[in-house]
């Protein structure tokens, strides 16, 4: 049995950002994951936004599907989503809920007679994940020796595509199958997700995604802390030297939630190698691509659309 997991953990709120970027950067470049911790994100809000989620997941499923998934917001069935494409098996046994950037109106939301509180919860949510990604960027710039700046500057961070996916596990299917998982085996899209579970154990990571036999660890909830994964436009951002670590949820024997918090950057921004990433013996592994075509296309593949 292989040790537990350690991943760096990062203090948001420690002044001496330099010593803090290093942490960040040895968390990316081994294992593409790390604990965020003192993130300004009160306890309060983020069990708010728990009971809101279940609140919402126990509605009857005719009152979830008047919601179902349009624009990519709004509800997803059980079965409906299949991270892992290369799986034959029918979808991953977990339901989920999107919100996307607040500014456009493409969000769907209960009627507030049925849920009171719960589009505002959820909008203070989407507000504070965004304020804690946006001071958490600025320490990934440092720890790629560019200015604090970087993501500002290339546009990442004018409309970022953020999304809130609240997620359900239910714990009681009975499967026969091992090849059903609460989510199959994925690397997220963006830049970095904000995980935060219930302390329900499931989530795992395969850190060589490319050897067989694959070998997966569990990775603990650290209660206060955000788990953070780095995504794959980060991973081309810097020519692979941060992972965009392949995961995956286990099915679990008792119910499951947890909240994933998404950063894109916005539609327009381009995502090119950083030159201090690459040489003339390490040329750039990706081509450059717009942000909106890489979502587009990812979502379409999961999505099957
Ligand atoms: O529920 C979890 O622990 C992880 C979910 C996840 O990886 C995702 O939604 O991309
Ligand atoms: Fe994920």
């Amino acid at each position: 049995m292989p040790d537990a997991l350690q991943f760096p953990i990062i203090d948001l709120s420690f002044p001496d950002r330099f010593s803090i970027a290093n942490l960040i950067r040895q968390g990316c470049v081994d294992h593409g994951f790390f604990y965020l911790e003192n993130h300004g994100v009160d306890e309060e809000l983020i069990s708010k936004v728990f009971e809101q989620s279940s609140n919402f997941f126990s509605l009857p499923i005719e009152e979830k599907m008047k919601l179902v998934r349009k624009n990519h917001r709004g509800y997803t069935a059980l079965y409906a989503e299949k991270l892992d494409t290369t799986l034959t098996t029918e979808g991953d046994s977990k339901e989920s809920f999107y919100i996307g950037p607040l500014a456009d109106d493409l969000n769907q939301w209960p009627l507030e007679e049925d849920l009171p509180s719960w589009r505002s919860t959820m909008e203070t949510y989407h507000q504070k994940l965004l304020s804690a990604v946006t001071k958490l960027l600025s320490l990934i710039a440092l720890s790629l020796k560019l200015e604090e700046d970087f993501f500002e500057k290339v546009g990442a961070l004018i409309e970022p595509l953020a999304f809130i996916r609240l997620l359900h596990y239910p714990g009681d299917l009975n499967s026969s199958s091992e090849e059903i998982f609460g989510a199959s085996a994925h690397s997220d899209y963006g830049m970095v997700t904000l995980l935060v579970t219930d302390g329900v154990p499931g989530l795992q990571i395969c850190r060589e995604k490319s050897k067989q036999p694959q070998v997966w660890e569990d990775v603990p909830s650290m209660s206060g802390a955000f788990i953070v994964n780095i995504g794959d436009m980060m991973e081309r951002w810097t020519n692979g030297l941060f992972r965009s670590t392949l995961h995956r949820v286990l099915q679990p024997r008792q119910d499951r939630y947890s909240v994933a918090f998404f950063t894109n950057p916005s539609k327009d921004c381009i995502v090119e190698c950083l030159e201090s990433c690459c040489t003339e013996s390490c040329p750039p592994r990706f081509p450059p691509i717009k942000a909106i075509d890489y979502l587009e296309e990812r979502l379409r593949l999961t999505y099957g659309l």
